[in-house]
């Protein structure tokens, strides 16, 4: 369980990932990039004590995170957990809070966030896993804030899949998986949302170093390659301390 054990975090969130977020964003070639975290690495002393790897997955509505997860998951490993689709099991479920979760996902609203965080935390703990992908989230700065205060772990990379506007829209309006959201008025309004609420924590994240900005146009291939080179470098990173 990730409360347990998480072999590639500990040493990433204590020490490389701010080395890897500047320096992954400066090199242009993998071969640099690995010969530079192992340099880096040497002499590192890993903590006993692990937590668990933690990306958040960011982008405005239909720039492509769902699509880009599954691709993740396929490639490295990661457990994938998007606030949407836990937030649209809890309608599911007839829980206490679904009729008013959907409300708000019909207005292209925010769910309040420590219902949201309890959600993820619930996927966290019952996963083996100690690499998590948690996709659309944190979304707000009380998002932010929340996990923190909740779960009390800091992100080691954070994506934000930058897609212009008017494409996003056309993908949302041909998504065709039957989302009470994927309307032009509730898309008007969770885009507005995103620019009001979602990029200040984007911003928060990458005055820290811990942004990587993938530019989201293109084919879901060509936008996994400006996404691969990230985590094989964790990899790498990881295993050179091993
Ligand atoms: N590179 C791409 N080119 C064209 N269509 C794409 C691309 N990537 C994803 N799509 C399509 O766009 C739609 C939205 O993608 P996806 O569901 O992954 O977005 P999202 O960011 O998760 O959106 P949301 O925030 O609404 O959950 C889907 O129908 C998907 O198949
Ligand atoms: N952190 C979150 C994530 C999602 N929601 C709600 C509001 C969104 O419009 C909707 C769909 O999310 P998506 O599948 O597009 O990621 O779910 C939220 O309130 N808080
Ligand atoms: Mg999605």
């Amino acid at each position: 369980m990730w409360r347990r054990v998480a072999s590639l975090s500990s040493f990433l969130s204590s020490y490389s990932t701010s080395f890897v977020a500047q320096t992954a964003s400066r090199l242009n070639t993998w071969e640099s990039l690995t010969t530079r975290i192992a340099q880096q690495a040497n002499g590192f002393i890993a903590p006993k004590e692990k937590t668990p790897f933690i990306t958040f997955v960011l982008g405005g509505p239909g720039s492509g995170k769902g699509t880009q997860c599954i691709k993740i998951v396929e490639t490295f490993g990661f457990t994938h957990l998007s606030a949407g689709d836990l937030l649209r099991r809890e309608i599911d479920s007839n829980s206490a809070d679904g009729a008013m979760i959907l409300n708000k996902i019909k207005e292209g609203k925010i769910v309040p966030s420590q219902l949201t965080v309890k959600l993820i935390q619930k996927g966290m703990e019952s996963s083996d896993n100690d690499k998590f992908l948690i996709d659309g989230f944190p979304r707000t700065e009380e998002n932010r804030v929340s996990f923190e205060q909740i779960i009390g772990i800091e992100p080691n990379v954070v994506l934000f899949f930058d897609c212009p506007e008017e494409e996003m829209v056309k993908r949302l309006l041909n998504r065709n998986q039957g989302r009470v959201d994927d309307n032009l008025e509730t898309i008007k309004t969770r885009l507005k949302v995103f620019e009001a609420l979602s990029l200040p924590v984007i911003n928060y994240y990458s005055q820290r170093g811990k942004l990587y900005t993938i530019r989201a146009r293109g084919t879901e291939d060509e936008i996994f390659e400006q996404v691969r080179p990230i985590f094989t470098a964790f990899e790498a990173c990881h295993r050179a301390v091993e």
